[in-house]
């Protein structure tokens, strides 16, 4: 025991550790160890010490890190440059990850989600009128593969370009899912192993970023400049030092683009749909509100629509609050780091773990926090979060900003509720994501009325095995038309 260093999870084996019972349910594992240790404990991941520090003393502490103090590449690295291809996001300095961000923000604009919406909202509508499973009247459906159809159309649409997306016809879906295979947390592991998996994972990306490499040449060739969409932005960006992104670069932050949109948006959107089954008043509610601010003919949304319905916004922010794709947030220690108010001292031989997830699901920041309760989020809620500031408990409020070299992002990352992340590493899709899954809630509340098969107020467990935590399968819910 060294006074030192955050205690050790107590385990049988080496190497092996704490691995099973954290990879089975993150969020258990660390609540249960959270009582026994504190907020600061170590467990063992796959041989590797794995230093977890929950509460928004350890969101700050690790997603606020200093880059000399802490590295994020190193770890994702082995997972996502197979994927997504050379040079690109953790296959670089994090100084050139800085500026791809601010290429790739560039295109991600109002104006831009301006012209999603009604993109969107068509292929929702389109989706369930063409869908034979929605065909009947009433029915009960497997609601997660319906949402990934539904996401991945509208994240290569609206990610990747109308052209793009035709060009990819029947062939996008087998290449998708082999590029798909690859992202799996074995392969934080296993990437390197000749495996049947890895090899069809690396001839399809090889394969889509061709493709997107020879529609780079040819809109080149004719001169192309009619959509302003993110290919276009990356084919006009130079680097700080004079470069001009290479074409293999361009083509592989689509695919970390397409990537990050559809594994993000296609979870989220499943779980939302699924609460709402379990709560069909909350689902009148979302009704009621948009025949009571949009009119009771309910004209095509518009983006502008989007604000004027606070509940649907609450919806998605309630759905992340408990459901967060990303449960477990890593860096590699790259010099000792001491934890402020305790004796430790982080070895380099340790990994950071942060996960936001635990504070967002802590009584001390939300009132019954296990219960899905979107009218929390309004300002006289009984509910509202304790530290609740102009509306929200979010890392925006109180203080200044900083910016990373793509944009300001909050500079504390002591919040309870983080589901994007803080910090150099923050996402630059919450923007999009929210246009994109409000929309995709606001539109199906038009269509359906949900409920639970057996009428009751739960809803499903998680799948912790994939890259992204998401419902169990099948997860069925009892859908009828709104005549
Ligand atoms: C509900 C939707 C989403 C959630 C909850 C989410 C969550 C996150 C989180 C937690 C991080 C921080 C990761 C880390 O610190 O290691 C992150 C980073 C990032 N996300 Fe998202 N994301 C979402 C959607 C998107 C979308 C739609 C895009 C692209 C259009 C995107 C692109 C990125 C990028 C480029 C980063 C930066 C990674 C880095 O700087 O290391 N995300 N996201
Ligand atoms: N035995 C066993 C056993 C052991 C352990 C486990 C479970 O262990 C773990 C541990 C860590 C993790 C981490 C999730 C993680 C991290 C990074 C990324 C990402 F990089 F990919 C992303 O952030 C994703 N992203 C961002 N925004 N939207 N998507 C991203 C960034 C930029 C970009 F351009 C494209 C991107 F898409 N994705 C996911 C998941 C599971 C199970 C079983």
């Amino acid at each position: 025991k060294n006074p030192n260093e955050p205690p050790i999870v107590f385990h049988w084996f080496p190497f092996v550790g704490s691995t099973i019972t954290y990879g089975m349910d993150p969020p258990r594992f660390f609540k249960e160890n959270r009582a026994k240790y504190g907020e600061c404990f170590t467990f063992i991941l796959l041989g590797k010490k794995t230093t977890v520090y929950v509460g928004p003393k350890g969101n700050e502490f690790i997603l606020n890190g200093k880059i000399r103090d802490v590295c994020a590449e190193e770890i994702y690295t082995v997972l996502t440059t197979p994927v997504f291809g050379k040079d690109v996001v953790y296959d670089c300095p994090n100084s050139k990850l800085m500026e791809q961000k601010k290429f790739m923000k560039v295109a991600l604009t109002t104006e831009a989600f301006r012209s999603y919406v009604p993109i969107i909202s068509d292929e929702v509508t389109s989706y369930f009128k063409r869908t034979p499973d929605f065909k009947a009247q009433s029915g009960v459906v497997n609601i997660c593969p319906k949402m990934a159809q539904i996401t991945i159309f509208t994240a290569s649409h609206a990610l990747q370009g109308k052209e793009i997306r035709d060009k990819f016809d029947v062939s996008l879906a087998d290449l998708y899912h082999d590029l798909d295979m690859g992202f799996s947390p074995i392969n934080f592991m296993l990437h390197w192993a000749p495996l049947p998996w890895n090899n069809r994972r690396d001839h399809a990306q090889r394969t889509v970023a061709k493709i997107y490499m020879d529609t780079i040449k040819s809109r080149r060739e004719r001169g192309e400049t009619g959509a302003q969409d993110i290919m276009y932005h990356l084919m006009n960006s130079t680097y700080k030092n004079g470069v001009q992104v290479p074409d293999h670069e361009i083509a592989h932050m689509m695919i970390a683009l397409l990537m990050a949109g559809q594994h993000s948006s296609s979870s989220t959107s499943a779980w939302i749909m699924l609460r709402l089954a379990s709560r069909p008043d909350i689902m009148e509610d979302l009704y009621q509100e948009q025949v009571k601010n949009l009119g009771a003919d309910l004209p095509p949304l518009a983006y502008e629509d989007l604000a004027k319905l606070p509940l649907n916004q609450a919806i998605v922010k309630e759905t992340l609050r408990l459901h967060a794709p990303i449960h477990s947030i890593m860096r590699a220690v790259k010099q000792p780091m001491p934890v402020p108010g305790t004796k430790y001292v982080i070895p380099t031989s340790h990994v950071l773990l942060a996960a936001p997830g635990v504070s967002a699901a802590d009584e001390q920041y939300f009132p019954q926090p296990a219960l899905w309760e979107p009218h929390r989020w309004e300002k006289e809620s009984p509910l509202a979060p304790s530290i609740v500031r102009n509306g929200e408990p979010d890392e925006e409020n109180d203080d200044d900003k900083i910016d990373y070299g793509y944009g300001l992002v909050s500079k504390g990352a002591a919040s309870p509720y983080l589901p994007f992340g803080a910090g150099r590493h923050r996402c630059i899709g919450e923007n999009f994501a929210n246009v994109q899954l409000q929309t995709i809630v606001a539109m199906t509340v038009r269509l359906f009325k949900f409920r639970n098969v057996d009428g009751s107020n739960e809803v499903i467990g998680t799948d912790y095995a994939s890259l992204f935590s998401r419902p169990l399968e099948p997860a069925n819910i009892y859908w009828e038309k709104r005549d």
